[in-house]
């Protein structure tokens, strides 16, 4: 039996398997083998060198990546073409784009490189259509821009989501908080901070034996931590935690009121293309989910350069990452930074390499 026979079996086996006490233990294994099968279906048939993205790649430039994801037809191009000086080929018909086409988004003094793709199609994971190397170069994103046709039915979304979920990526959502180690002896040591809601140690154990698993050191550190987080956390290296913007294009097409009820969805904007409309908005979205910082850095008795700053991500946002931003080995130099702005309790504030420094602060770094 083919990989993808037995991922349709099992899908159809959790299906009919009905949810109680006595069937959780079962269920749990059940989605750690569809896992592991989904991975399986994801690795390059040994002996290719070939990544499944393979003629796909485009480099990494600028600050930070947004792909454009979505069906054929609803409009990925013809935004591509509106936010970045790249014109990517429009039609009516569907895909029309057959490839990875980069273009560069301009954006408070930063370059966010945006990535049109062919529009994918319900079964994309499983190899229809170009799907596994459009989502495969989705994974390589720091932001999901997710394009949605106003005008179609809500399903789109829900179908998109599962596409991604089946490669393992995870969207708008925090890695689970679970230590996990594999070890060479001593079994399994099943340890939580509180009582899990949704595992125990019976539970865990088999779904380990399943991936042959003996030995290891389990904590749970959140009592929400779910199987599938748990599975997760097994097959962390293939896992791609990423923000997730939902984008519906074509409101032109829809009422007023079907617009206002598509913006009110969590982590959703509405857009325009063709009538110019939500463009400014979508654009101050993507800058706030990508989670950028801009610094303005200065040298002694120079005026700092306000439309060429030094663009870094919040969560890597001490003295010490603008150090390593700089140069690899430029913090062994480095003696204190001056630093104004938001983040110096006076200015300026003399600061070591633990410093925090928050959006538009103006640093300067004086080394040895
Ligand atoms: N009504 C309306 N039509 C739009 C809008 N934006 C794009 N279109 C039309 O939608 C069709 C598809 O646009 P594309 O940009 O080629 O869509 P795509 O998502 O890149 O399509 P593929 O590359 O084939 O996946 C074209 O006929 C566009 O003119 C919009 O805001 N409103
Ligand atoms: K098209
Ligand atoms: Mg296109």
């Amino acid at each position: 039996m083919g990989i993808l026979e037995k991922i349709t079996q099992i899908q159809e086996e959790l299906a009919r398997t009905q949810k109680n006490k006595a069937t959780e233990y079962h269920i749990g294994l059940l989605k750690g083998k569809l896992a592991r099968y989904r991975q399986q279906l994801l690795e390059p048939p040994p002996g290719s060198s070939s990544s499944p993205g393979q003629g796909f790649e485009v480099s990494k430039s600028g600050d930070a990546r947004v792909a454009l994801i979505g069906f054929p037809s609803v409009g990925k191009s013809s935004l591509l073409s509106k936010i970045t000086k790249t014109k990517s080929e429009v039609a009516q018909y569907a895909f029309t784009t057959l490839t990875s086409v980069p273009g560069v988004l301009e954006y408070n003094g930063s370059e966010i490189q945006i990535l049109d793709l062919p529009g994918i199609i319900q079964g994309a994971s499983e190899g229809k259509g170009r799907g596994r190397q459009v989502v495969s170069t989705a994974k390589t994103a720091d932001l999901i821009l997710m394009v949605l046709d106003a005008t179609k039915s809500d399903e789109q979304r829900a179908i998109l989501e599962r596409e991604l979920e089946a490669v393992g990526i995870r969207l708008n959502k925090e890695r689970p908080n679970v230590y996990f180690k594999i070890k060479k002896a001593g079994g399994l040591k099943f340890n939580a901070t509180s009582p899990p809601k949704y595992l125990d140690e019976k539970m865990v154990g088999n779904i380990l034996r399943d991936y042959k698993i003996h030995n290891a050191d389990v904590l749970i550190r959140d009592p929400e931590v779910t199987v599938e987080d748990f599975i997760d956390v097994i097959n962390a290296n293939h896992r791609s935690y990423i923000p997730c913007l939902y984008c519906y294009n074509k409101i032109d097409a829809v009422s007023l009121e079907e617009t206002d009820r598509l913006a009110r969805q969590p982590n959703t904007v509405v857009i325009s293309v063709s009538m110019d409309l939500g463009i400014d908005d979508l654009l101050e979205r993507i800058w706030a989910d990508l989670s950028l910082l801009r610094i303005f850095t200065k040298r002694k008795g120079v005026a700092p350069n306000f439309s060429e700053p030094m663009v870094i991500r919040k969560a890597h946002n001490s003295i010490e990452d603008v150090c390593d931003a700089i140069h690899r080995d430029f913090k062994s130099k480095f003696r204190y930074a001056l630093v104004w702005g938001a983040s110096a309790k006076h200015s300026p504030q003399k600061c070591g390499l633990q410093h925090l420094i928050e959006d538009e602060d103006v640093v300067s770094i004086f080394t040895k």
